[in-house]
């Protein structure tokens, strides 16, 4: 008689090729892929939740009223989706892959759900949503952190977005000022949504089981956002995050920073110059503000010209109180407030003429840019 060994693939379990055979773990227990050898992309961020339990905690947690339209990502072969059509008025569902859209609509037709449910074929990063009331779903986590940008400075307002990531992308959304996992993605965030953890889940949970473990949040957006120019927040916090445990006067009195700050203000080096050019006294910059940038082949008068900017900038962070503060301790309230110092004082973080326009695609374009950063890799 033939051994179970032979009859599977053996590897560990927390092995993810692209494979969609039974295996069996290292633990000895013959995991079956729950739809018949359908090839599976890590690539693509395929990972099946399996789980029912996790499931229905999800589409529970998600608070959907009937009526309710939801947007899922990245439906895969509806495990999460069938569950809830149970409880939702309509599911607008966008997938990549176009297997996945086809075994969606197979199940669907059998279910008799077809009437309700609305599979997109198209990348979620560029395609517009369409309409929601809220979010839910188990997204690929390659685009966690564009999709959490996408979901909450995007045009769509929504009630909530239950999202199952990876568990240390969920840590860092959900780290307060003083936290170590604190970041500028999640001072963006909290900018203009509330972010509730709901709970942990195991990556065994999953077929193929991932390298990692994921958590699911509740992302909540705020009625009451502070008036600010977005463009101009995240140019700002780039720039005082880029070191976040680096007090804000080191960070700022960085000479490659001063002559950004200057461009970005459209501060002429040579203009910002409270004295004669030609008075021979060169206006030093310390040793420990020395980095990378050479300014030596500059002219005298814009050497002093980048030096009295620094003072400026200096005042600017002593008269809001935080020179010697980091930023990773700065909750969003202090962080504005420096922001309108700087803006009082005719500095500003970005190029006057950005896209402001919210239902521009240049802005989204932007915007993915920005937080490509944040991605992790998964795998
Ligand atoms: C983690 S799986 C989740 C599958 C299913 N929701 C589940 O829980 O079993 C992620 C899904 O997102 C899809 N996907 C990956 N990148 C995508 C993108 N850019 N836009 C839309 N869907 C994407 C993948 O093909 C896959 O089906």
């Amino acid at each position: 008689m033939k051994s179970s060994r032979r009859r599977f693939n053996i590897r560990d379990s927390d092995k993810e090729d692209d494979e969609g055979d039974d295996y069996i773990n290292n633990f000895g227990k013959v995991v079956r892929n729950p739809e018949k050898h359908l090839q599976l992309f890590k690539s693509r961020g395929q990972h099946l939740l399996t789980n029912p339990r996790v499931l229905d905690t999800i589409v529970k947690r998600s608070d959907i009223q009937p009526g309710d339209t939801v947007l899922e990502i990245g439906p895969g072969t509806g495990n999460l989706t069938f569950k809830l059509l149970e409880v939702a008025e309509r599911v607008n569902a966008i997938e990549i892959d176009k297997r996945m859209v086809e075994i969606l609509h197979k199940k669907a037709s059998e279910r008799g759900f077809a009437d309700r449910l609305n599979v997109i074929l198209e990348d979620a990063l560029k395609v517009d949503f369409p309409p929601f009331d809220l979010v839910v779903a188990n997204i690929p986590y390659g685009i966690s952190s564009r999709l959490v940008a996408k979901f909450v400075f995007g045009v769509s307002k929504f009630r909530s977005a239950t999202l199952l990531l990876q568990k240390e992308f969920a840590k860092r959304l959900l780290a307060d000022p003083g936290e170590s996992e604190y970041n500028r993605l999640a001072a963006n965030v909290k900018l203009v949504a509330d972010v509730e953890f709901v709970m942990d889940v195991s990556k065994r949970d999953f077929f193929p089981v991932p390298k990692i473990d994921s958590s699911v949040i509740k992302i909540w957006p705020k009625e009451d956002v502070p008036r600010v120019d977005l463009i101009e927040w995240w140019a700002f916090t780039r720039m005082c995050f880029i070191k976040k445990n680096k007090t804000l006067g080191a960070i700022f009195k960085k000479k490659r920073k001063l002559m950004e700050l200057m461009k970005l203000s459209k501060t002429d080096i040579n203009s910002h110059n409270f004295q004669s050019p030609d008075d021979g006294e060169e206006v030093g910059l310390n040793d420990e503000d020395e980095d990378e940038i050479v300014t030596d082949d500059l002219p005298l008068g814009s050497k002093k010209g980048i030096s009295s900017f620094k003072d400026k900038v200096v005042e600017i962070l002593r008269s809001g109180g935080v020179e010697s503060k980091r930023p990773s301790k700065l909750s969003n309230e202090e962080l504005l407030h420096l922001l309108s110092l700087f803006n009082q004082a005719g500095i500003h973080f970005h190029d006057q003429a950005d896209v402001k326009d919210t239902n521009n695609a240049m802005y989204y374009e932007n915007l993915l840019t920005m937080f490509n950063e944040y991605e992790l890799n998964p795998n």
